[in-house]
């Protein structure tokens, strides 16, 4: 179990400057997901709280300890990559028991744990096959065992799911939330760009931008309370719509955003007129694609099948209480409590 404390950390490569001064605590035994779109610093961070990159200045403490000088063997932490690296020529069970056996463990010992992580996931039936018998999804999850056996007291992953297809990547999604349940006593940190990932998986999440710490909160705290529109755009599928001009003036902001659930289409009045471009059918949600007159479409999600066709003029009302408003800057000026005209 480890509380991870992260002060005013700063990574260079050069005169590069990548990471530009986080502050953290991550709390033991937390699931906490760093995202952040693509060069923001995300596995930098991660290398760093992992010791396989020397952190520039700041301090890192685990449980109290300073350990910006302690190689990542002694650092008590396990990382499963994007990339398995699992050993061609061994089977699931010596990839496994390999660290294990190189720090010298008995032989009872690895047999012992390697059947543990292999049990809790799903493994067992295939410990003495090769990689290249598994699937992808079975491969990661053997470097996932193989993190395991170590018992770590921080585990850390990059991107681990995104060499998997769509199937896959939800299966050893739910896989990990539920180990993580049953190791309820191991920090986890988890580098997405997936914010579906991050959304499922988190307590906290921490989004990144450009090397700083743009908010950090639980799920829902980021889903509906968003300090910005970086934000507001980065958490949530299908991503929040914005709308400025007259549409965010009459509502005092420069910015206002609407997720696609907080728009209705109401025939009866509507405070908003559109004409739709394109509708989308899920099954049990639609999306509809409207274009009000901004630079990109209004999507609305309407209840099941969608009965607003291509070229079809409807109105549309903001759900009360749920227009998010941003200044000039693009930071938030808090949720309208009430429905208002453009
Ligand atoms: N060893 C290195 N030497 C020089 N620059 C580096 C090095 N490692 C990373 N960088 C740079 O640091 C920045 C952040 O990289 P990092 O891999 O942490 O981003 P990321 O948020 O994880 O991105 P992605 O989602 O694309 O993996 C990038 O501009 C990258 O080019």
């Amino acid at each position: 179990m480890a509380e991870l404390q992260l002060r005013d950390i700063r990574k260079s490569f050069g005169a590069f400057e990548v990471i530009k001064g986080v502050s953290m605590d991550i709390r033991a035994g937390e699931f906490m997901v760093f995202v952040g779109p693509s060069g923001c610093g995300k596995s930098t961070l991660l290398r760093l709280i992992a010791g396989l990159e020397e952190i520039t200045s700041g301090t890192l403490s685990f449980d109290g300890q300073v350990v910006n000088h302690l190689v990542p063997s002694k650092r008590g932490i396990a990382m499963v990559f994007q990339s398995y690296a699992l050993y061609p020529h061994m089977t699931v069970f010596e990839n496994m028991a390999f660290g294990m056996q190189l720090a010298g463990k008995g032989k009872d010992q690895c047999r012992k744990r390697v059947e543990t992580a292999a049990e809790m996931l799903q493994l067992t039936p295939y410990l003495e096959r090769l990689p290249r018998q598994l699937s992808g999804g079975q491969r990661q999850r053997v470097a996932i065992g193989r993190a395991i056996v170590r018992d770590p007291k921080v585990f850390l992953f990059d991107e681990p799911l995104s060499n998997l297809d769509a199937a896959l990547r939800v299966a050893t999604r739910i896989e990990i939330a539920r180990l993580h349940r049953s190791m309820h006593k191991t920090t986890m940190i988890y580098v997405t760009h997936d914010q579906v990932e991050a959304m499922t998986l988190a307590d906290r999440i921490c989004v990144l931008r450009d090397g700083r710490v743009e908010q950090i909160g639980t799920p829902l705290e980021l889903y509906e309370n968003p300090n910005s529109v970086f934000v507001a755009g980065f958490i949530g599928s299908p991503k929040m719509n914005f709308l400025s001009g007259p549409f965010a003036s009459a509502y005092d902001a420069h910015t206002i955003g609407l997720r696609a659930e907080h728009l209705e289409i109401d025939p009866a009045g509507g405070v908003w007129s559109g004409t739709v471009v394109h509708s989308e059918m899920l099954g049990s949600d639609s999306y509809v694609y409207l274009d009000i007159g901004t630079e990109e479409p209004v999507i609305v999600r309407e209840s099941g099948t969608s009965r607003h066709g291509p070229g079809e003029t409807v109105r549309i009302s903001p759900a009360a209480g749920q227009i998010h408003r941003f200044d000039a800057a693009g930071r938030s000026l808090g949720r309208m409590h009430m429905r208002g005209a453009a």
